[in-house]
C-alpha cells in the first residue's frame, strides 16, 4: 500500500479542500532577523531582515550555502525559537510557540533508542494529550503505510536508516499536521533511498495537499518537490531569489529530464555559486 493512498482516506483525511483556509497565509514573516551571541559574547547575525509569505497548499523548498541561516529560519517558523526583531504570524495569529498543527522532521531522526518504534511514533500523543485509542489506531495505520508494522515492537537499532526516517515521518504525522517542516530529512540516507523517499513524499503531497517547507542541500530534490524555491544568500541569510517551479505534477523520475527542470537547476546554481556553469 502506498503512503499517499491511505493517508488521503478514512479518518486520516486532510483533503486539499480542508487545508485551504481562505486567504490567510500559513506563515507570514515581516522584517524578521535573528542574532545569536556565541559563548565568547560575540554576536552572530544569522538572518538579515527577511519577509516571507507561505500560502496554504504550497510546497516551498529552501536552498543556500552552508551556515546561511536555513535551519534558523525553520526553527523560527516552527515556533522553537524567537526572532530578534520583526513579526511572525501563523494562520493569521502571532507565532510565538510550537503548534500541534505543525509537524517537523529533522535529518537526525531522533528516535529514542530505549523506546520501541510504536512508542516512538506515539510520543506526540503523550506530549499533546491526544486521545490514546485514536492515536494508537492512527499510529498502527501509519506504520502499515510505511511498511513498518512488523517492526512496531522493535527498538530503532533494528531498523535501517531509511526505515528510521520513515518511523520519524510516522511520528511527525501522528497529530495530522496541516503544515510540515522538513530540515534535510533525507540528508543522512544513501542516494537511492533518498530518491525513493523524496518521490514518495512528492506523491503524498500531491494527494493530500498539505503545506510544506523543506530545507535541502540538494538542488534537484528542491526542484523535484517544490512549487517555489527560495534561494538564500551567505550569512546573514536573506532570500535572494524566489523561483516558481511550474513543472507538471505528479513528479516522477522523468521530471528531471524536462528542459524546464534543467533551466531551473542552472538558475539556482548560478545564484548560489555566482557564475555561469554547466549544471549537468
Ligand atoms: N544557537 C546558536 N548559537 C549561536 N550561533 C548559532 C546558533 N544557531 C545557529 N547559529 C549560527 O547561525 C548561523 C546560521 O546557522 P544555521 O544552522 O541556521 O545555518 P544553515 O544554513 O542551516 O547551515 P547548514 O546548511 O550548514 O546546516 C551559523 O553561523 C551558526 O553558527
Amino acid at each position: 500500500m502506498t503512503l499517499q493512498g491511505a493517508l488521503a482516506g478514512g479518518d486520516l483525511a486532510h483533503t486539499k479542500q480542508q487545508t485551504i483556509t481562505g486567504d490567510v497565509p500559513v506563515i507570514s514573516l515581516k522584517d524578521v532577523t535573528k542574532v545569536f551571541t556565541d559563548n565568547q559574547g560575540r554576536t552572530i547575525e544569522a538572518l538579515a531582515p527577511l519577509d516571507l509569505v507561505i500560502e496554504s497548499g504550497t510546497f516551498v523548498s529552501v536552498v543556500g550555502p552552508s551556515g546561511c541561516g536555513k535551519s534558523t529560519l525553520l526553527r523560527l517558523i516552527a515556533g522553537l525559537d524567537a526572532p530578534t526583531s520583526g513579526t511572525m504570524f501563523r494562520y493569521g495569529a502571532p507565532l510565538d510557540s510550537p503548534s500541534h498543527e505543525v509537524g517537523i522532521i529533522f535529518q537526525e531522526h531522533v528516535l529514542f533508542p530505549w523506546l520501541t518504534v510504536l512508542q516512538n511514533v506515539m510520543l506526540p500523543a503523550d506530549i499533546l494529550s491526544l486521545p490514546k485509542s485514536g492515536a494508537e489506531k492512527r499510529a498502527w495505520h501509519l506504520l502499515e503505510l510505511t511498511d513498518l508494522k512488523d517492526f512496531a515492537h522493535h527498538k530503532p537499532q533494528a531498523l535501517s536508516g531509511g526505515m528510521k526516517q520513515r518511523a520519524a515521518f510516522c511520528r511527525a504525522m501522528l497529530a495530522n499536521p496541516r503544515f510540515l517542516l522538513l530540515d534535510e530529512p533525507f540528508g543522512a540516507l544513501d542516494a537511492l533511498t533518498r530518491e525513493e523517499l523524496s518521490l514518495e513524499l512528492s506523491r503524498l503531497w500531491d494527494e493530500v495537499g498539505r503545506t510544506a517547507f523543506l530545507i535541502t542541500h540538494d538542488i534537484e530534490e528542491a526542484i523535484l518537490l517544490g512549487d517555489r524555491i527560495l534561494v538564500m544568500s551567505q550569512r546573514p541569510g536573506r532570500i535572494v531569489a524566489d523561483i516558481p517551479v511550474k513543472l507538471p505534477r505528479p513528479r516522477t523520475m522523468r521530471t528531471s529530464q524536462d528542459p524546464l527542470f534543467q533551466d531551473i537547476k542552472q538558475k539556482v546554481r548560478q545564484i548560489i555559486f555566482g557564475r555561469q556553469e554547466d549544471a549537468s
